[in-house]
Formats: C-alpha cells, structure tokens, sequence
C-alpha cells in the first residue's frame, strides 16, 4: 500500500507570465520541502538544460514530487513546472492536465500581463483550483495593493485569496504550502480500480528508451505488469517507474493520485504520446479524452554548413526531435544550400531554441533561412478582399494605467519582430500573446529575385501587395552588397510575375590576380590562382554568377528594413 493514501496527494501547476518568477517560488518549494540542498548552486533545479539556464526561460515542463508535513499529517505534492513563454503554451496545457490546481504567480510590480492572462484561462476552462500569488513583494516599486484590484476586476477572484510573497528571499512561501494542501482537491480515483495513467510528458534517454511522465488515474502498476498504450494498441512489460524528486528515484510501485516516470521499452517517443492513456493489459479501461497535436505555426529551412556536414546535422535533428514531439520535419533542398530540412515550430522562440540545442548539445553548425508562416493560396487571379492588416476585436480596461486590447493580425506580421519592436516602442511595458485565429484572405503575391532573368528559388518570398515594392527594393540593395563583380554585369531584378519592380546592377570587372606578377615567378603566379579558387569554393554557383553563401543568408535573414 502506498504511503500516500489518495487524500493526502495534491498535484498542482505553477503558471505564469515569463519573468515573474515561476523558477524561484519552485526551488524555494522544494529546498523548503526538503528536496535539494539550500546552495546557491541549485539555482533553479527545473530549468536543465542549458539553453533554459543561458536564456533565464523555462522551456521543457519538469516535474518534481515533494514531501511536506502539514497539521500532523504528511503530504505528498507534485509540482509540475511549466514554461512561461507564449511559444510553450501547449506544455502548459498538457501539464494542466495532470493537475487539480495551479499557483498563478504575479509579478507584484508588474501587475497582471498578457500570459497572465492566457495562462488563467487555461487554469479556469480546465476547472482546476487557482491559487493568486502574488511575488516580489520585496521589490521597492512592488504594489501588491494594485495588483489585488486587478485580479478582483479581471478574474473575478477576491482580494482575500491572494497570497503575498517574496520567492527570491522565502517570505511566507509556507503560506503557500498551506494553500495547496488546504485549497487544491486531492486527484480521486482509487487503488482498487483498475490501473490508468494519463502520459503527460515523454522524453527519450539514449540508454533506456523513453522515459513517460505520467499521472495514475486509478489502480496501481508495478515492475513486470504487462501495460498496453490506447494509442497504437501496443502491449510493453515495464522495466522500471518512480517519483520524481526532480531525480529519477525508483519505487516499487506507483498508486492512483501519483505523479512519476515508467520506462517500458519504448523506443520511440511516438509511442508515448503525450495525452495518450497507459492500461493494464488484462484490465483494459476507456481511453482518457487525449490532447489536440500541437501545431506548427513557423516554418524555416535548415542546412548544413556544409553538404559534407549533412549525415551528422541529420542525425542531431532526428535525436532532438525525439524529445520534442512539436517539431515537424521535412526533407527540402535548396539551389544554393543544397540538401537540407523544413522545420516547423510553434513560434519563433521555439525555432531558436531549437537551433541553440542542435549547437550545444549536437554540435551541429546550421543556417537557419528566414521564418515564414502557413500560407493556404488559391490559384486564381480572385483575391479580391482587401484585408486590413490588423482588426481591432475588443478593449478592456485593467486599471487606470492598463488596457488589453485584441486584434486580429496576420501571423506573418507578428512572427518576427512584432514582440521586439512592441517592447522597444513601449519602454517594455508592453506584453503580447496569440493564439491561432486560421486562415484569413489577404492579397498576397509572389516576389521573385531574378540574377540576369533567372530566378533564384530560395529568395522567392510571399508578401503582401503594398510592401512588396519596398521589399524588392531592400532586398536587390543587399544582393548587390553582397555579390562580387564578376565577368560580366549582373542584373539583380525584383519581380511580381513578368513585372519587374525594382533592379540594381553589379558591373563587370575582371580582377586580375596576376596583374602583380610581372616576371616568370612561376610558383607564386600557381599560389595566387589556388586562392582565388578557394575562394570560389565559398561561392554558389547560380546560372553562371558566383554568389557567395554568407551574402544568401544575410538578405534571407533581413528582408526588410
Ligand atoms: N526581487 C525579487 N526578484 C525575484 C523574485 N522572484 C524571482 N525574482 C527574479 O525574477 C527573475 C525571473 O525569475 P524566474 O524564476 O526565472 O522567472 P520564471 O517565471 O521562472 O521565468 P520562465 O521560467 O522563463 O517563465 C529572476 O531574475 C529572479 O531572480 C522575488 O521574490 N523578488
């Protein structure tokens, strides 16, 4: 029997906007509970991997189960982390999905902000107790007075229930304790039902397989039991299962209400689908309701440095895939870049980590081609809807000082530098959040980049009508930076069908590297052609203009001003 009876578990989230110290209040949690050492080594113990400690931002759910004492009785919680960043919704919502409640963390200078927002809103449709904390108190702007108001007005949650406290220096985080063991319901489900667990998170070790994060439903599993996964029917024999504390730590069983890992020879991360339900083979039970797949919203090319460099680039996306199941991939091939990926990712911080793990943790060197968003086109010439660019959809007043506004925009608008630049133009104050809105008409049209008439394939870009004459424009004056002056004169041309809408001429010039050699030196004259063909090597070959990669990359990274 578990030393947990049902009732004495809680499983709870912590949500809340980037920033306002998710991380800190967990590693005060669990140094509190016992569960690391008090150093300042443990520095936020959740965040692991090191793209997560470098960008100071959570980006892959982690869960820890702790043990706390409260009126006598003992406790077992289990705290689920989940990222803050609007890209990472969707782990939020998966790790929701394994809990009763959640602790909302608000930034007591800060006040309530978009993911604020976004993040209660998952908390409240998936009906699980919400617990406002209220952190940074310490801080000399804090405002912990405004910040009550605005919960009260925007959630409809009284003032009473906040919970004020530093997590950085450990003021009334026992508060916090006590809250989740007074206000969060235990899970239910019994021991003596038969065994059901909900996979809520998987990753794959390169030893063991995959390692599935799982809350028991009902009934009990232990080593050897014969478990089958609803998804694709399969039937496994579990090698090893445990708590997480946040380290693996082995247990002989685990019982309803539990929250651990279970390693059965899966050897694919598709096999342990998050959302997926785990039975006990002789006791089959009705699958659990699973997860909407998540959906890639951004789409960027990836190729090796160079071709020679493909097999190992290969390997490292397929091995990092395997942990990050909301990464689509598709083989492509470029002129210029030759073999390469199309990868889609849920926003453009995704993309970036994505590519910052593939450098640290694969060694991989990567271009990366600019972003683009899912276009659905129809062929024909009946775009006709003039479509503004943003659509105001409602106002509402948080406070005095603050206003969420909705809007309707393009996702093309919004996932580049849209966050940047409303941050900048806003001194920061500024926060943002999306969620997908599908397809809308808009009057679109092809752009291509032509050298001497022919066009160049990677540089074909989709955009909207009255930018494309600036786009063009910009984009003809950085090719013509970048390309060295050849044989001949090259043309470099925008255009929009046959329509030519903005062009640049590099001129011909021939540079002669034996100008200097004067005499019959014959040695030096072979140096000087060896590197001039070296440093052809670097070039790509379009018709017959050598175009150098940098010079691709730079104009496809930037394409407007
Ligand atoms: N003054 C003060 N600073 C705090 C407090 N709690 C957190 N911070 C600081 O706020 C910053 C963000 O804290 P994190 O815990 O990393 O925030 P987070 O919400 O986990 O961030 P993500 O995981 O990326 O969403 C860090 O610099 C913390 O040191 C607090 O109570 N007081």
């Amino acid at each position: 029997m578990s030393k947990f009876p049902v009732d004495k578990i809680r499983n709870f989230c912590i949500i809340a906007h980037i920033d306002h110290g998710k991380s800190t209040l967990a590693d005060r949690l669990l140094e509190m509970t016992g569960a690391i050492a008090k150093t300042e080594k443990n520095k936020q113990v959740l965040d692991k991997l090191q793209v997560e400690r470098e960008r100071g931002i959570t980006v892959k759910a982690q869960t820890a189960s702790l043990f706390y004492s409260h009126d006598g009785q003992e406790y077992l919680l289990n705290l689920i982390d989940t990222p803050g960043h609007v890209d990472f919704s969707y782990e939020v919502s998966r790790s929701l999905s394994a809990c009763q409640g959640v602790l909302l963390i608000i930034d007591a200078n800060q006040g309530i902000q978009a993911q604020t927002v976004a993040n209660f809103y998952l908390a409240f449709e998936a009906q699980l107790a919400i617990i406002p904390v209220i952190n940074k108190i310490d801080l000399k702007n804090a405002n912990p007075e405004r910040v009550e108001s605005q919960i009260e007005k925007v959630f409809d949650i009284p003032r009473e229930e906040c919970i004020r406290i530093s997590a950085k220096l450990g003021t009334n985080v026992e508060a916090v304790l006590q809250a989740v063991v007074e206000r969060i319901p235990h899970p239910g489900g019994s021991v003596d039902d038969p065994f059901k667990a909900l996979v809520f998170d998987s990753n794959f070790d390169h030893y063991r397989g995959v390692v599935a994060n799982i809350a028991v439903i009902g009934g009990r599993v232990k080593k050897g039991d014969k478990i089958v996964s609803a998804h694709l029917s399969k039937t496994y024999e579990v090698n090893e299962l445990g708590l997480l504390r946040p380290e693996e730590h082995a247990t002989q069983k685990l019982f309803a209400g539990q929250v651990g890992y279970i390693i059965a020879g899966m050897k694919d991360v598709k096999e342990a689908q998050i959302g997926d339900t785990l039975y006990c083979l002789e006791r089959p039970v009705q699958a659990l309701p699973g997860f909407k797949p998540a959906k890639a919203m951004v789409f960027a090319g990836m190729y090796p440095m160079d071709q020679s460099e493909h097999p190992a680039l290969r390997s490292a996306i397929e091995r990092l895939t395997l942990n990050d199941s909301s990464v689509t991939v598709q083989r492509d091939s470029s002129l210029a870049l030759g073999a390469g990926w199309r990868l889609g990712f849920l926003g453009l911080l995704h993309m970036e980590v994505f590519n910052q793990r593939l450098e640290q943790e694969y060694n991989a060197s990567v271009i990366v081609t600019s972003p683009t968003v899912p276009y659905k086109a129809i062929l024909s010439s009946a775009k006709l809807i003039k479509s503004r660019r943003g659509v105001q959809k409602s106002v509402v007043y948080i406070d005095e000082q603050r206003v969420m506004l909705k809007y309707l925009f393009p996702l093309n608008e919004i996932v580049v530098d849209f966050y940047d630049l409303l941050k900048s133009m806003s001194s920061g104050y500024a926060s943002f959040d999306y969620e997908n809105a599908d397809y809308q008409a808009a009057d679109l049209i092809k752009m291509d980049i032509l050298l001497n008439g022919r066009p160049v394939e990677e540089l074909t870009t989709i955009v909207h009508r009255e930018r494309a004459y600036s786009m063009g424009k910009a984009m003809c004056e950085r090719l013509k930076e970048s390309i060295p002056r050849q044989m001949f004169e090259i043309a470099i041309q925008a255009a929009i069908g046959s329509k030519v809408i903005a062009r640049e001429t590099v001129k011909a010039f021939r540079k002669n590297v034996l100008a200097k050699c004067y005499g019959g030196d014959i040695t030096r004259k072979m140096k000087l052609l060896k590197r001039q063909a070296e440093g052809k090597k670097k070039m790509r070959r379009i018709g017959n203009i050598d175009v150098p990669k940098d010079a691709f990359i730079s104009v496809l990274k930037r394409k407007e001003k």
